[in-house]
């Protein structure tokens, strides 16, 4: 990355970020943790944030070992809070926000209390010893992995399995064989063990001391209610259990009410007087109103005049809609991979793990984004045709969920190129980034059909956070002339991407992972570092991409757009991106490079203060937001 001389407007920005730093005392203040269900909070108390590490709190040697070499030394607040009161043997229902560590918060109260019972032999067979209960495959593989990486280095023996129901009866039997001491499954999953008599309801009962239900918020919209219902007999009542979740919903309450006992509840998104962000403080949110028909344009202009940081997660409502948007990207040579339930687990696997090795920068996603209304009437019109039923058993992966708390490893920027349905989505869809307090940021397309869910989920947002302020503001770097500049390119381009390519493109990624699936399936066992034969965003079209559109000529790009595109390149060349391999994994308090982020500190409008909606008093809201790419 050539070195960019900093401008003038640059430095001006950057002292008044050090001055808005050092004025809040030169330090970010992570959320404490806060009511935890004592009532022990005071009023109006300024809690700091206290630093406790690993050893603080009586953890297993082995595992402070793990920790240290996974490059891990402090606890996070929902961790600080969450492991003394599972290791009290408490029944616990945490909820903090998404990326806050809620995975070792379990997982490693939970190994210690395994490695002491093995170490005095009296681990209690024969069946698993824990539950570890998620909504998605692919959260079972996430833990599965979290949980194996610590036991690497452990030297006393415990025996972690995944079980999902893509695996036939006869590899859950060997799989369940010894027994191993935890499972990480789906509720379906166990409840169909139980039914086939895999594993046996008295067993569990002689063996069960811990389970975990973890994005609880989200197993029910899963349809899993049923499943938990038929386990709740087999469960001993010695067993304890711990429910986690980003988000407070009457479906948590549900949860808890039908499987703990007088549990101890932590909420982590209150501190002191003021409730504390859903959304991690370090991300900072954006939207841009532009009309449905242009959002492909404005996609265009921000990836391809590199206004946002990469790697980036793109959310689309639909199938169709990330292979158009795929398509549409390819023909300016825009290289993106899609994600979606359609998809074989092996290929989704794969393309998570490749996005997190930074295979390729862009990932297309569509996430779980139906209401519980909608959920309903799919469930009414399956229950009338049989056809649709099947077709979409064959076709869609029920246990699929992309946003539901995967650890996407350093996502800058989620762009919400359809909105989600409800504010929920927005919470687990914009937590993909800022995980581990890195710094992140969010862009939401907003068409004047979204406007109702936007103002929605400003009003959550506001109402949470109890702020009186826009917590979602105007992307300032996209300037109206940047976008009209590919106006013209990016129509003519949209209307090639015609219904049947998209078909095509859909049928023809399918196959390409089907076929790497296989292939990589044998290969990944032997060599499961090896990522270098995965091509996921390979190139869908075989027709070369014309110079016109692949490089924006000059005289385009308006003086504005350039010098915007220049500070996030600087920033990016500051903050190490373009030097993943050399770069180190930074702690929690690792620099967030938020000093460095040209969003906080540019402005497309010069140095006024650019105006949020609310400063507009008296403009419809409409014509507000059809302002915000006319600056
Ligand atoms: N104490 C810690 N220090 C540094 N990094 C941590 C720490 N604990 C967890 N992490 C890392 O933070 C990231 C987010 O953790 P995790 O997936 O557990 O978040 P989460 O709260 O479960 O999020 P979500 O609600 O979205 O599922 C992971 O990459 C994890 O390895």
């Amino acid at each position: 990355m050539p070195r960019v001389k900093p401008t003038r407007e640059m430095e001006e920005a950057a002292e008044e970020v050090r001055q808005e730093v050092e004025g809040a005392g030169g330090a970010e203040v992570i959320p404490d943790a806060g009511d935890t269900g004592s009532g022990g909070e005071e009023e109006g108390k300024e809690e700091e944030e206290k630093e406790v590490t690993f050893d603080e709190l009586g953890l297993d040697e082995q595992l402070k070992r793990a920790l240290r070499k996974k490059g891990i030394a402090k606890a996070t607040p929902i961790q600080q809070e969450a492991i003394p009161l599972i290791l009290e043997g408490k029944d616990v229902v945490a909820k903090a926000k998404t990326g806050s560590g809620k995975t070792f918060a379990y997982l490693l109260p939970l190994l210690h209390e395994l490695l002491k019972l093995s170490s005095e032999g009296r681990i209690r067979k024969p069946a698993p010893n824990a539950f570890i209960l998620v909504p998605t495959r692919e959260l079972c593989q996430q833990i599965y992995n979290e949980a194996s990486s610590l036991l690497e280095f452990c030297t006393s023996k415990l025996k972690v399995v995944q079980v999902t129901a893509s695996m036939s009866d006869k590899d859950i039997t060997v799989a369940l064989s010894g027994p191993p001491n935890i499972l990480v499954s789906t509720p379906a999953c166990v409840a169909t063990c139980i039914s086939k008599g895999i594993m046996r309801g008295a067993s569990i009962k002689e063996s069960l001391s811990m389970m975990i239900l973890d994005e609880a918020d989200l197993l029910l919209s899963y349809r899993c209610e049923d499943d938990l219902k038929a386990l709740i007999p087999h469960i001993p009542r010695s067993c304890q259990s711990i429910l986690m979740s980003a988000t407070s919903s009457s479906d948590v309450d549900k949860l808890t009410k039908l499987l703990l006992h007088n549990p101890f509840i932590l909420t982590l998104t209150e501190v002191g007087r003021a409730k504390d962000d859903v959304i991690p403080k370090n991300v900072q949110q954006f939207w841009i109103s532009c009309d449905a028909k242009d959002k492909m344009l404005h996609i265009l202009a921000l990836l391809k005049f590199e206004l946002i940081q990469k790697k980036v997660l793109i959310f689309v409502n639909s199938i169709d809609a990330a292979f158009r948007l795929r398509l549409f990207l390819e023909k300016f040579g825009i290289r993106s991979a899609v994600l979606n339930a359609e998809l074989p687990q092996n290929s989704r696997l794969h393309i998570i793990e490749a996005f997190n090795a930074r295979l390729f920068d862009y990932l297309i996603a569509t996430d779980d984004t139906k209401t519980k209304e909608e959920k309903q009437t799919d469930k009414e019109n399956k229950k009338e045709s049989k056809v649709s039923r099947k077709h979409l058993q064959q076709t869609l992966d029920s246990e699929f969920g992309v946003v539901r708390g995967i650890d996407f490893k350093n996502v800058f920027t989620v762009v919400n190129f359809d909105m989600p349905p409800d504010p929920a989505g927005y919470v687990h869809r914009i937590g993909r980034t800022g995980r581990a307090n890195k710094t992140g940021a969010s862009i939401s397309l907003v068409s004047p059909e979204e406007d109702s869910t936007f103002e929605e989920i400003e009003h959550m947002l506001q109402d949470v956070e109890k702020k009186d302020r826009d917590c979602i503001s105007p992307f300032p770097l996209l300037t109206k002339d940047a976008v009209e500049s590919l106006r013209y390119r990016a129509q003519d381009v949209a209307r090639s991407v015609t219904t049947r390519d998209i078909q095509e493109a859909r049928r023809q990624d399918i196959k390409n992972e089907i076929l790497n699936s296989e292939k990589l399936k044998s290969h990944f066992e032997e060599n499961p570092r090896d990522l270098d034969l995965l091509k996921h965003d390979k190139v869908l079209s075989n027709k070369e991409i014309p110079a016109h559109l692949r490089d924006v000529p000059d005289y385009l790009i308006d003086p504005k757009t350039k010098e915007a595109s220049n500070v996030v390149k600087l920033s990016r060349a500051a903050m190490g991106i373009d030097r993943p391999q050399r770069r180190k994994r930074q702690g929690f308090k690792g620099g967030s490079g938020r000093s460095r982020d040209p969003l906080r500190t540019f402005s497309a409008e010069g140095k006024s203060r650019r105006r949020g909606r609310k400063d507009r008093e008296g403009e419809p809201d409409r014509r507000k937001k059809s302002k915000k790419t006319e600056s």
